[in-house]
């Protein structure tokens, strides 16, 4: 038992609650304080004479419980992939994986840009950044005339519809009874934050219901703990309607959680919450739910499975006035006209059943977007009969570096990646953030880390620390020339083990202080990032910032994402300085190294490619524009399929004013 667990959550809690840490946290919601204190000082009065031997067996159970589900959640179940509208047809199933638990694979050669999947959430929270400009049901822009919860009036909703179906039916009766649907509340009774609870007539699930009137706590309690009162508050009222005990049980989700891989800390705290938790939901339902030996921990459980489940919701979302703006102001240079660039902003955090069974690749070969609240998932290449079926969870070869991949997926998911380009060497790791060899005719990159060849056929590339990354190598016969070039000497098997040094030249093994190096490219990196900081850019700055790319030039690989991102800020500011020719050229030059570090048909192309649509067109040159953007569409829609102008409003625009030869019109 770890010893962090000797202490009782409750007394823990009790203990963080008399030094006012959770006051303090809650201290702009009076109301939510009040509640809570109510409610707390019943539990202390029940639980805060227990002595430690209770306490303990209270834990010691709780740990029980939590590793009797964690040993059978990994059934073996074929997977029901339901198609929004369509037939019920089972496209991939669930199989069974030695490093990566359950996972999906297709049971047929499946087709590129082939939707597989559509699923409502079970569950979906918005995030807190967003509550007062999105819709707290499907997670859109709201317009000017937004409709609130009539109870409590803090989420607010795009339309009546999504109201309802967030709320539930208000029905009204003669100004004395305001009740949701199989709710009857009374008018005084809407100050404090719940009534009786009477069994909702109705299979609607309203997630807001119980979190309505009085202390709104889920404005104060993190999403993860939200999600999970939403979920309990499901499987508590699905209970009621089919007549079972109102007890307070887990919904039982077969669904991975870790519990053992979490800090003491984490563990600590998501019991605290737990606890929380179970006296808001005991709060609202009050004498109609019971607690059973198992609640709390089933709840810990639950919160667990959402960390390693949820899935962000996100949206597209313009900036510097967006692709749409670029095109109507005509793009004219006199008029400071902007790139066309868009970026992706979580707007809700969400859990979805079955989209939990598929696992994560750095290379994924299916795409995730969302329409309203629902997930959906499309394949971007082919993919052949009993291959895994892959999303990515974030992390993606290109974006980031193995090490950073690595990183992320432990800090945020608590699993080392073990896709295949976590388990091969690929181009893209090697040259990210190299520096070029001295030798003016090598293409050779050298790295920071050291890369240790063995005989036996694998590579052992340092990430930092202690941490290491054992990788195969691909074969020299199919991997490609530029592959080969950059790592040669890694691809020659003499039979011998092979250190190749941070600093050395994976090459032709010539080496470079690579100190010095990174350090030089981090000041001309940041002295062309101050071109962002503009939004009139004089062509003094520009001329100084052509000096520094130069600089970098001498120093950076010319596969590396530094050298890709000062090429696209020098555009950028070009763009801004109304010299389009010059903005075009760099634009491009960022392009090329974009596609060695993804792929070329990788929907950052196509984002890039939609910028360069734009200077094409303030340029005048209709014919490469419409090429361009042609090549930009047919990435999007093997990624987005027949929703993209749904997802990308903007493209319909760009289209248009490519195919009319308009720079100005829209
Ligand atoms: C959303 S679940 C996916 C389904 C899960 N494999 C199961 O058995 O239920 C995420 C978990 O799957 C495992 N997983 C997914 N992708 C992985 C990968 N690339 N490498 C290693 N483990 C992976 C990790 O344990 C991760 O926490």
């Amino acid at each position: 038992m770890e010893a962090t667990l000797l202490i009782s959550p409750v007394s823990m809690f009790q203990a963080w609650y008399r030094k006012g840490m959770v006051k303090a946290s809650l201290n702009n919601y009076s109301s939510a304080v009040h509640d809570l204190e109510v409610a707390l000082s019943m539990e202390m009065s029940s639980s805060g004479k227990s002595n430690i031997e209770q306490e303990l067996n209270l834990i010691l159970q709780m740990h029980e419980n939590i590793n009797e589900v964690g040993t059978s959640n990994h059934g073996n179940k074929v997977a029901d992939l339901p198609l929004a509208g369509q037939p019920h047809k089972v496209i991939a199933e669930s199989i069974s994986t030695p490093i990566k638990g359950r996972g999906m694979a297709s049971i047929d050669d499946i087709a590129p840009a082939s939707l597989i999947h559509v699923e409502d959430p079970l569950a979906a929270v918005i995030m807190k950044s967003f509550r007062e400009t999105h819709c707290h049901f499907c997670f859109s822009e709201t317009p000017a005339d937004v409709v609130f919860c009539p109870l409590c009036t803090i989420p607010i909703y795009c339309s009546k519809k999504c109201q309802e179906q967030s709320v539930g039916v208000i029905s009204c009766d003669q100004d004395t009874h305001i009740g949701h649907s199989g709710h009857a509340i009374s008018l005084e009774k809407l100050s404090i934050a719940s009534t009786s609870f009477k069994p909702p007539s109705s299979k609607l699930f309203a997630e807001h219901r119980h979190e309505c009137g009085g202390a709104h706590w889920a404005a104060v309690l993190p999403t993860d703990v939200v999600l999970a009162g939403r979920i309990m508050a499901r499987s508590i009222e699905k209970r009621m309607l089919s007549g079972k005990s109102f007890a307070i049980s887990g919904p039982n989700l077969d669904l991975v959680h870790h519990y053992d891989h979490h800090s003491p800390a984490n563990k600590l705290e998501s019991q605290i919450y737990a606890i929380v938790l179970l006296l808001c939901l005991q709060n609202h339902y009050r004498s109609d739910i019971l607690w059973k030996e198992d609640s709390l921990s089933q709840l810990v459980l639950l919160i667990f499975q959402i960390k390693v489940n949820s899935i962000a919701i996100v949206r597209m979302s313009s900036v510097d006035g967006g692709p749409e703006l670029t095109v109507k102001r005509g793009v004219s240079a006199a008029e400071g006209a902007s790139l066309c660039s868009v970026e992706q902003v979580r707007v809700a955090q969400a859990i979805y059943v079955s989209g939990s069974l598929f696992n994560h690749s750095c290379r994924p070969n299916v795409h995730a977007y969302f329409l309203s609240r629902a997930l959906v998932l499309r394949t971007t290449e082919f993919i052949k009969s009993g291959s895994p079926v892959e999303l990515s969870y974030g992390p993606q070869v290109g974006e980031m570096h193995l090490a950073e991949r690595q990183k992320s997926l432990q800090e945020n998911y608590y699993f080392s990646c073990h896709c295949s380009s976590c388990s091969e060497l690929n181009l893209s790791d090697l040259v990210m953030n190299s520096f070029r060899c001295p030798q003016s005719n090598c293409l050779g990159a050298i790295s920071e880390s050291t890369y240790y060849r063995s005989k036996e056929n694998f590579v052992n590339v340092s990430l930092g620390g202690s941490v290491y990354c054992k990788l195969s190598l691909p074969d020299v016969s199919e991997v490609g020339k530029d592959m080969e070039n950059v790592a040669k000497s890694l691809f020659e098997n003499s039979g011998v083990s092979l250190n190749v040094d941070h600093g050395c030249c994976m090459s032709c093994r010539s080496y470079i202080d690579v100190l010095s190096a990174v350090a030089t490219s981090h000041m001309e990196e940041s002295k062309i990032d101050r071109l962002k900081e503009f939004t009139l850019v004089d062509k003094t700055l520009i001329t100084k910032a052509l000096q520094s790319l130069k600089q970098l030039k001498k120093l950076r690989h010319p596969y590396s994402k530094a050298l890709a991102q000062a090429e696209d800020t020098i555009a950028e500011a070009f763009v801004k300085a109304g010299d389009q020719d010059r903005a075009r050229k760099h634009c491009e030059a960022s392009i090329q190294i974009l596609e060695k570090l993804y792929h070329p048909k990788h929907i950052i192309i196509a984002h890039e490619l939609i910028k360069l649509v734009s200077i094409l067109l303030a340029l005048g040159e209709r014919a490469s524009a419409a090429a361009t953007f042609a090549r930009a569409e047919s990435i999007f829609s093997l990624y987005y399929g027949s929703h993209m102008e749904r997802i990308l409003a903007y493209v319909g625009t760009l289209k248009r004013a490519v195919g009319s030869g308009s720079t100005g019109a829209y």
